[in-house]
């Protein structure tokens, strides 16, 4: 099999642009600032994630005199009682340790150490959440005007444009090639083909062809996100490792097909940030509003890249696994023809129902055996 869709050119020969994001990117996430430019505007901007107060206090001093702001974005903003429809920017007083900025990026409300009243956050200010939520950062940064300074430090420091955040965010997830594939003998007995792609960000999204699939034939897909608490260790709080093994299982009865196996833990969020969310579930919240209070979108996932990958196995027209009503609407939007829906219906026990009650409810997944263990409680 050949790749289909090569990288974005990363030689150093190639796109300046690209090089200086995918530059930029490994700066956050060595936990190192750089430095943002739009029309009219030049930010330093760091990763709240993984900040400690030596890496504050640093910060600090290389944006001194200018004020340090933390930049949340409309979700989280909204849950530290700030009305927002866009990302926010919250100059913070002088005094501020790790704790009171963790505080507004993430954990509880906390409103009383901003030095001024929340303003719309720049276009520079903007991009550099876009920037740190691709390296599965909490989406919040620290963030201050460039001091005017002419050292050595400021020299080293990666500049990249706004608008160029913005294309690359676009493009990198769906610029990807094929990196290697083997065959591997299941426990059941079938022989599954794994092929991994490697997208331009260097993470591996998984192709396996379970058994030998009819390609003339709308082939069964089972599209599913990672999850390494249930899919791994059978985690009982979701029911992610049932549908994998029962996907598998229906394949396998119907003489093949594809998993789709996707770098999107957490519904996208990364795995560090799923376990976030589970505390927040542990203190009352739903799976949805979790997601929320921790600055993300509730779903974070595009199945685009998914459907890349259909169309270089040559599988475009799928009988499609999956109770995701966002799956069927994702792959159709990107080209793929979905000829049916089957159903994946996990066991509903007393560790899951709420979790997969709040995704019937609020994210419309279609769960009858949810109702039938419903209706035989009452
Ligand atoms: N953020 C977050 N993610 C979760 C939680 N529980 C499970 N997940 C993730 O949710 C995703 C579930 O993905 P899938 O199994 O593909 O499917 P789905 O969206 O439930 O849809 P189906 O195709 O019907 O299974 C995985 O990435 C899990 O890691 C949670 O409480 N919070
Ligand atoms: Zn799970």
């Amino acid at each position: 099999m050949s790749a289909a869709h090569s990288c974005a050119n990363s030689s150093l020969l190639g796109n300046k642009e690209y090089i200086s994001l995918s530059r930029a990117l490994s700066e956050l996430r060595a936990r190192r600032p750089i430095r943002i430019s739009a029309s009219g505007e030049s930010l330093l901007a760091l990763p709240v994630d993984g900040l400690d107060e030596q890496g504050l206090s640093d910060f600090a001093v290389l944006c001194s005199p200018n004020v340090l702001k933390i930049v949340v974005t409309r979700q989280r903003a909204r849950s530290i009682g700030i009305t927002a429809s866009t990302a926010m920017a919250l100059p913070l007083s002088g005094m501020v340790g790790m704790s009171t900025i963790f505080d507004l990026a993430a954990n509880a409300v906390n409103e009383g150490h901003f030095a001024g009243a929340a303003e719309t956050a720049s276009c520079a200010a903007t991009a550099a959440i876009r920037l740190v939520k691709l390296s599965r950062s909490l989406p919040a940064v620290l963030a201050a005007e460039v001091p005017n300074l002419d050292n050595d430090l400021m020299h080293l420091i990666v500049t990249v444009e706004a608008d160029a955040v913005n294309r690359f965010a676009a493009d990198a997830t769906n610029a990807f090639a094929l990196a290697s594939e083997a065959t591997i003998p299941l426990a059941s007995g079938t022989a599954a083909r794994f092929v991994v792609f490697r997208d331009a960000l260097g993470v591996d999204q998984v192709a396996i062809i379970v058994g030998k699939p009819d390609f003339t034939q709308p082939v069964p897909v089972r599209l599913h996100s990672a999850c390494l608490t249930g899919d791994v260790f059978g985690s009982r709080r979701c029911d992610c490792g049932d549908q994998l093994r029962l996907a598998l299982a229906r394949l396998e009865s119907l003489g093949g097909g594809v998993i789709l196996y996707m770098a999107q833990e957490g519904r996208g969020i990364g795995l560090a940030n799923k376990m976030r969310a589970y505390r927040l579930q542990d203190g009352g919240l739903d799976t949805h509003d979790a997601n929320t209070t921790l600055g993300f979108e509730d779903d974070e996932r595009d199945y685009g890249v998914a459907a890349l990958m259909l169309r270089t196995l040559n599988c475009t027209r799928i009988v499609l696994l999956t109770n995701n009503p966002a799956k069927l609407d994702g792959l159709t939007k990107a080209g793929i023809e979905i000829a049916a829906r089957v159903a994946l219906e996990a066991p509903v026990t007393p560790h899951n129902r709420r979790y997969l009650t709040t995704k019937a409810v609020r994210s419309g997944h279609k769960i009858i055996n949810l109702k039938a263990s419903v209706n035989e409680k009452s």
